[in-house]
């Protein structure tokens, strides 16, 4: 704890602090084109030099600042950031920080990893710190970031880096369950870190929440945010906040889009693209490769990679929550023999908050799965080796966050890119963005096929089987709604394939592709059916594996090259296994004679000739018992007994036809009720009717009456024909007679 201090010394802090702010503010002064000065002048746009020409002799000694210690900020922003070992400045920071130092709108652009947070956060401190912001000045600064982790992280940056400082800062993001707490405080906060839609929440529901004195607000992965997912957030938002404010935009990919601009009101921004110019767009130390790999083999290759890379920590990007969450279970129960972690959107807060950290710490090896939700700003204490992207990202700038998360400030990383044939598109794409990716084929052999695994796993573990049928719809469902149909064409997917590939014992019905298919042959575009147009994509794939000679010289190569069997990379592999032979002889290789795909396909194949497919209650398909995995030893093995095949066949038989016997005896219960109880309802009906009659006393008064000497009077006007039909047939001569009498009796008398 730290010892109050005495008041002098207060005083003299506060004399020397008020000796800084204006010292530091008549610089900002000199700073302003209208000054009489000259204004500070940065290098043209993507410039290689961040900070070049400086005419303004007040600000010339900032000129060839390298270190935060030289800019013109607090002496407490300058103890932070030293105390967090921030010493030199990175190129974004020293291109943009003069700016936006001065209060101007900026634009900043630079690659991952290369320190954009602190080239938003210090202009933040700085300006709060220059107009003496206190308590009870409120909101001045609003942060946002597009996802939680990421809000959570700039926070921690904002804590180490404004520790000094005395504003309040608050995190803001959804997922948690202490809204009202929130409430109660957030109109004492300064600064605010937050998600669009918690702040939106803020906006709306907490009673007085003010932000009509905001200085600067920050838009983290500034794209994104004003992508059309946070469109009508961001809108409201801005509606919400003065026009006269600083506004940072940073990002590696930055929108230049004028609407955007327009939408936010910058006035004059500031373009700092330092890497503009640079020859590639993604970091230097970051190696890239991509390979081609089918749809059906996704799995195994990616099981392969796992198993060679048991000592790395491996960032794994798939399309969907549920494709993660189908890996992340199906993995775990097979156990690779590294620890497994997933991530995505449906978590529970605190749980993702969980993983994340734990994903963070520096010397533990694992593997997450995880959504796009990590792909964005995340620096998983620049701790990840590798990052493999399962399925195609959307666009070149989803590609360049993703592979973002390695290779950060100044550390190296890999990654690798599955591309399947009908994806080759994204490639070339990605060459035109200046990203420098090495392109191999893949080498077969060395795969390890997971399939049979999995197909066994399924049998064991329904809620398994379930999730893979979820991931294998979500999966079609995602390539189908993208929107780059040179890349993403569902209609080229080897679908069959892909479903065994899962171990699903057969393709789950995709009503959405249905439609496609209908629609395709009746616009006259096709006159193949879906599995013929399906199969002809799978030849095209075999063939193109099949004559391809480069590969016939890469597979030899690897061949030749022990090292490298453990995984499918020719050349360096860093993290292979490694030269230690035992992990080698651990993974299970494949033997080395060349076995056509599509033998490798049929051996996949899951549903043998002959096969009954049973349907449950919700026509999913059961399991055929293809094999039973003993996955709770540890090793996953396969028991491949017939006569356990044909005990389980009858056993579930025997259940259906009990099943559908219950089914049965129930329907029957439920008519039988149904009967009695309109026949109760007629008789109730009848005698409260007559009552009434008795005391109308007249025939003509009311349709009662009438009604009753209707010869079709006994049923509910609701119901349908059939079953007034059902109920009459079902009405016996005798209780018609006694009916037939009652009625003559009450008219009667
Ligand atoms: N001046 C600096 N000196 C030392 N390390 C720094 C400096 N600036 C940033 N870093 C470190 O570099 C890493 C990346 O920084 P940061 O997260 O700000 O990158 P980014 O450009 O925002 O990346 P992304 O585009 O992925 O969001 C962090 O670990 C951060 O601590």
């Amino acid at each position: 704890m730290r010892r109050p201090k005495s008041r002098n010394f207060r005083k003299k802090q506060q004399l020397l602090e008020e000796d800084e702010i204006e010292l530091l503010n008549s610089w900002i002064q000199s700073q302003k084109p209208d000054s009489g000065s000259n204004p500070m002048s940065l290098p043209p746009l993507g410039s290689k030099a961040p900070v070049g020409r400086l005419d303004d002799e007040s600000f010339s000694r900032y000129a060839g600042a390298t270190r935060f210690q030289q800019l013109p900020i607090s002496q407490k922003t300058k103890d932070g950031l030293r105390e967090s070992k921030y010493i030199k400045m990175t190129d974004v920071q020293r291109a943009s920080l003069p700016h936006a130092l001065c209060g101007r709108d900026v634009l900043g652009a630079a690659k991952t990893g290369s320190g954009k947070t602190l080239a938003f956060l210090i202009p933040v401190l700085e300006k709060l710190y220059r107009e003496r912001w206190g308590p009870e000045d409120g909101v001045g600064s609003i942060i946002i970031s597009p996802t939680r982790e990421l809000g959570g992280q700039l926070f921690d940056v904002l804590k180490s880096a404004g520790k000094h400082h005395n504003f309040s800062a608050g995190l803001l993001i959804g997922g948690r369950k202490d809204i009202d707490t929130e409430k109660e405080h957030v109109n004492e906060l300064n600064i605010l870190v937050c998600t669009p839609g918690r702040l939106l929440q803020h906006m709306n529901e907490t009673p007085n929440f003010d932000c009509s004195q905001l200085q600067v607000l920050v838009l983290d992965e500034a794209d994104r945010i004003l992508d059309i997912g946070f469109k009508k957030d961001l809108n409201a938002i801005i509606s919400q906040i003065p026009k006269r404010r600083q506004t940072l935009l940073f990002s590696a990919t930055q929108t230049k889009s004028v609407q955007d601009l327009a939408r936010l009101s910058l006035k004059d921004p500031e373009y700092v693209s330092v890497h503009e110019e640079s020859a590639t767009a993604t970091p230097v130390l970051l190696r890239q490769t991509a390979m081609t790999v089918s749809l059906d083999q996704k799995f195994d290759m990616l099981w392969s990679f796992i198993k060679a890379h048991l000592n790395a920590k491996i960032l794994v990007f798939l399309s969907s929550c549920k494709q993660v969450k189908f890996v992340y279970e199906a993995f775990k129960k097979l156990r690779p023999g590294i620890p497994l972690k997933c991530l995505h959107g449906r978590m529970k807060q605190e749980k993702r908050m969980g993983i994340y950290s734990q994903f963070c710490e520096k010397d533990s090896v694992s593997v997450l799965f995880s959504t796009d939700v990590a792909s964005r700003g995340l620096d998983f204490n620049k701790a990840v080796d590798w990052v493999i992207q399962v399925d195609c990202p959307e666009d070149v700038a989803s590609y360049i966050h993703r592979v973002g998360r390695t290779a950060r400030y100044r550390s190296g990383g890999r990654s690798v890119l599955f591309v399947m044939p009908s994806e080759m598109k994204i490639i070339e794409n990605l060459r035109a963005a200046k990203v420098p990716i090495e392109f191999k084929k893949v080498n077969t052999k060395i795969l390890q096929s997971v399939s049979e695994l999995l197909s066994s796993l399924l049998v064991k573990y329904p809620n398994i089987q379930h999730l893979a049928q979820r991931a294998f719809i979500t999966y079609l469902r995602s390539i189908h709604i993208q929107k780059d149909k040179e890349i993403f064409d569902v209609m080229k997917l080897p679908i069959d394939k892909f479903s065994a590939s899962l171990g699903l014992p057969m393709t789950p019905k995709i009503r959405f592709l249905d439609q496609k298919i209908r629609h395709k042959s009746i616009s006259g575009k096709s006159s193949l059916s879906a599995s013929e147009n399906f199969d002809k994509e799978n030849l095209l794939e075999d063939s193109i594996v099949e004559e391809d000679p480069s590969e016939k010289l890469e597979l030899s190569d690897l061949l030749e090259d022990k090292a490298d069997r453990g995984f499918i990379l020719t050349e360096d592999t860093p993290n292979l296994v490694g030269g230690k032979t035992s992990e080698i002889e651990d993974i299970n290789i494949r033997p080395a004679s060349r076995v056509s795909k599509k033998k490798k396909l049929k051996i996949n194949l899951h549903r043998p000739l002959g096969t009954r497919v049973v349907f449950d209650d919700e026509c999913n398909t059961l399991p055929p018992l293809a094999k039973i995995a003993d996955t709770d030893s540890g090793n996953a093995s396969f028991v491949v007994d017939q006569g356990e095949k044909a005990e389980y066949y009858k056993r579930m038989r025997e259940e259906l036809m009990q099943a559908d016997k219950e089914d049965k005896l129930l329907q029957q219960q439920r008519r039988r009720e149904k009967r009695i109880k309109q026949k109760m309802k007629w008789k109730g009906g009848n005698i409260e009717e007559d009552h009434s009659d008795d005391l109308s006393g007249s025939e003509g008064e009311g349709t009662k009456g009438r009604v009753h000497r209707n010869a079709k009077i006994y049923f509910d006007g609701d119901n349908d024909d059939g079953e007034r039909k059902e109920v009459t047939d079902n009405i016996s001569l005798r209780e018609q007679e006694e009916l037939a009498l009652k009625l003559l009796n009450s008219m009667h008398s």
